[in-house]
């Protein structure tokens, strides 16, 4: 580590501060300049350390510029002044000799003590720390299984007022929460910059919650997110089975909501199948908007392939796209979420650089293989059929097979027909004989509703994809 030049940094840094507080303005002067403090960095050179990384990148957005003028200005040394967030401060200290603080912002504003959690962890490269820039509402692609969640996400974002409250997300694994979360968060803060918008997941509400219980700081921890404007929680299932953190969070959701502030969850399941939640909370959870995310269609996959080859070539230069037919197999054929489609893709680009126009489909598979690796070709039976339906529509196999004709029952027994007609090599006689012992003419006319439904039905086309994803997953 190099030493510091004899010009105090501090004294620079007054001067600098002085004039973005008169250029900023109080508000944001005192939001995101005040907290921070000029540190050594690993090199000798000043660093701008600011409390979390909003700030670091509000500064970035707005003030980094005149900031490095004002400096070399003030600096006859003419040092670049970094700026990083506490967090990644200390990572990149971490086995120097420890630094002290050298410089609050200015004599007269004084620093405003650090807040307990960190409010939007906007840079963070660690998925469940906070924010992920890339995740915003125009990386996000809209279709069939998220276009509600994604219309109300924009309604929150833009701070609408009679919007429900909470308002609930829920869907499997991998099909863009988290993705909608992030981009409420990003929205709705550059709609009300002074807002207080605080993003966490149920664990990090949790292991903080505990944490303040341990070093008996819980009421900065209360201050801390119930002074929040807008509240994002991602994964609100992993605070099953807590009773304590359970507790809290519905004391701090019952505050939020009577003071009129705004509240998000994310979990993988609606909250009545919340079980291992209090019931008391559960019901709160619920009482705003509970909205879905679904699986998503072959179109969806589709506009999310291309966005993503889209970023892609951005960042790496300008590509070919692949074949079409090589397109049509990613969106049909990648088992998985969209996680494991994204996977996909990198690989591909990745494995084929600049021959990814021409790969053909047996080329593309080859460098897929990997991410492939749930068998494509792998047999379904039609008693796998037969269960996942009933499990999905909450029947018994029986069901199916029974002679019952009520709708509830009839319309899932003609999408098992269906399926086990698209993935499995049986005949119709035999699919027939193995509903109880039906016609072949029964299955022909179940298989050709279903293909009707799927045009005209937007339930049973969620159903039926639903369950394609599920029979090739399995
Ligand atoms: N509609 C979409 N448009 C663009 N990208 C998407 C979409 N849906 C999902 N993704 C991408 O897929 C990946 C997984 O999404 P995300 O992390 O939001 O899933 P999740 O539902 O929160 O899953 P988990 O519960 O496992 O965290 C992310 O990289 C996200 O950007």
């Amino acid at each position: 580590m190099t030493s510091w030049s004899p010009i105090l940094p501090e004294t620079v840094w007054s001067k600098v501060a002085t004039v973005l507080r008169r250029e900023l303005g109080e508000g944001p002067y005192n939001s995101y300049v005040a907290p921070s403090n000029v540190r050594p960095g690993p090199y000798g050179d000043p660093v701008l350390v600011t409390p979390t990384a909003y700030a670091r990148d509000w500064i970035a957005r707005n003030a980094a510029r005149r900031a490095q003028e004002l400096w070399t200005q003030h600096d006859p040394d003419s040092r670049v002044l970094d700026i990083k967030s506490r967090v990644e401060y200390e990572d990149a200290t971490r086995g120097a000799v420890a630094a002290p603080a050298v410089a609050p912002a200015t004599e007269t504003a004084p620093a405003r003590p650090e807040p307990v959690m960190p409010i939007i962890e906007v840079a963070a490269p660690n998925r469940i720390g906070g924010l992920q820039e890339r995740l915003t509402f125009d990386s996000f692609v809209a279709g069939r299984g998220n276009e509600f969640a994604f219309q109300m996400s924009r309604q929150v974002a833009s701070w609408a007022d009679g919007h429900f409250n909470p308002v609930f997300f829920h869907g499997p694994y991998g099909y863009g929460k988290t993705h909608l979360l992030n981009a409420i968060g990003w929205e709705a803060q550059t709609r009300r910059p002074d807002a207080k918008i605080v993003y966490l997941t149920a664990e990090k509400f949790t292991s903080t919650f505990v944490k303040a219980l341990m070093d008996k700081s819980t009421s900065a921890f209360k201050d801390e997110i119930r002074g929040a404007d807008l509240l994002l929680v991602d994964d609100v299932h992993f605070i099953g089975g807590k009773t304590s953190s359970q507790e809290e969070l519905f004391h701090t959701l019952t505050s939020l909501i009577e003071n009129n502030r705004r509240v998000v969850f994310t979990a993988d399941r609606p909250p009545s199948q919340l079980t291992e939640i209090e019931a008391r909370l559960r019901s709160h959870l619920s009482s705003g908007l509970v909205c879905a995310l679904d699986v998503a269609d072959q179109s969806l996959r589709m506009g999310i392939i291309e966005r993503k080859l889209e970023q892609l070539s951005q960042r790496l230069g300008a590509a070919q796209n692949p074949r079409s037919d090589v397109l049509h197999f990613l969106a049909e054929r990648v088992p998985g979420s969209i996680r494991e489609l994204e996977g996909a893709v990198n690989t591909l680009v990745a494995s084929a650089g600049p021959r990814l126009g021409s790969l053909t489909l047996e080329e593309a598979m080859a460098l897929l293989q990997p991410n492939l690796k749930v068998a494509v070709e792998r047999r379904v039976t039609v008693d796998e059929i037969q269960k996942l339906v009933s499990d999905h529509f909450g029947l018994k196999q029986a069901d199916l097979l029974s002679e019952r004709r009520t709708r509830a029952i009839a319309r899932p027994r003609q999408v098992a027909m269906w399926l086990c007609k698209q993935h499995t090599t049986r005949s119709y006689p035999d699919i027939g004989r193995r509903f109880g012992g039906r016609d072949h003419t029964t299955v022909l006319h179940a298989v050709k509703k279903v293909e009707e439904l799927l045009q005209a039905d937007d339930q049973i086309a969620r159903d039926v994809e639903a369950l394609t994803r599920k029979l090739r997953n399995v």
